[in-house]
């Protein structure tokens, strides 16, 4: 059954979806690689869908999937599909100029993350909602982090207390997000870079396990048994 999206939501989310998977191991675009039997981006659709909040989704599809996109996702979800870029931030770029009047909030979530739960989804708007322009989900980092040089002889052992490793879905104030965008220079690995860059306070809050990047072909096989345990 395709999914009402919330016509007096706040929030738009834009779905990078347009990379190749190059890590994951030759193969369809990823975003169009099967986990249990469905492409990551309907899993990564479907959840995005039920979040409450949401009023509009948008998936920037590799350009040459553009048409089977659409088709896959209409029985999912009513989602407005546009052509992404050679970079991540160009094709956030792109689905971010396709969205529509309305949603103040917009969120960026990687198709990569195909098991992140709705519920992180209304975290992260919630904190928008609640005052912070800039919103990111982290986790904390759970391995002793060393720098090594040109020939991975280790330099030094960085404190990790002070570290974070980013998920999305990434929060912003939409008039935030487009100036960042707006102003970029060479292509950032994520959007709170560009906010960074503005000078705009990111607030963090709890990540989730279940937010994981399917980029290996562990993280697939991982993500599998996390969705056959009922995760
Ligand atoms: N030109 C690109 C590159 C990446 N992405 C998206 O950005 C997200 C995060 O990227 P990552 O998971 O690293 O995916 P890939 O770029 O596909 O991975 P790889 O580097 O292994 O090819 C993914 O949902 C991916 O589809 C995108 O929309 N457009
Ligand atoms: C945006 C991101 O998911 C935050 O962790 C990540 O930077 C995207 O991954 P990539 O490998 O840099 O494309």
């Amino acid at each position: 059954m395709t999914a009402q999206l919330n016509p007096c939501g706040d929030v738009a989310v834009l779905v990078p979806a347009a990379g190749a998977g190059v890590r994951l191991g030759p193969g369809r675009p990823k975003a169009l690689r099967l986990l249990a039997g469905e492409p990551l981006l309907v899993h990564t659709v479907r959840r995005l869908a039920a979040a409450d909040p949401v009023h509009t989704i948008v998936v920037a599809a590799p350009v040459a999937e553009v048409s089977a996109v659409r088709h896959l996702l209409a029985p999912i979800a009513p989602v407005i599909v546009v052509p992404g870029g050679a970079e991540r931030q160009a094709s956030v770029a792109a689905a971010l100029a396709a969205v529509p009047p309305g949603p103040d909030i917009v969120l960026v979530h990687d198709a990569a993350r195909a098991l992140t739960p709705p519920a992180l989804v209304e975290s992260v708007a919630a904190a928008v909602r609640a005052g912070h322009d800039a919103v990111i989900p982290v986790l904390p980092v759970v391995d002793t982090i060393k720098e090594v040089d040109a020939g991975e002889v280790v330099l030094g052992t960085v404190d990790r207390s002070a570290l974070r490793a980013v998920q999305t879905p990434q929060g912003f104030r939409r008039a935030v997000l487009v100036a960042a965008h707006a102003a970029a220079g060479d292509a950032l690995t994520d959007d709170a870079g560009l906010v960074e860059k503005q000078g705009v306070p990111v607030f963090c809050v709890p990540g989730s396990d279940h937010a994981l990047k399917i980029t290996r072909p562990f993280d697939l096989a991982l993500a599998e048994q996390l969705l056959a345990s009922g995760g």
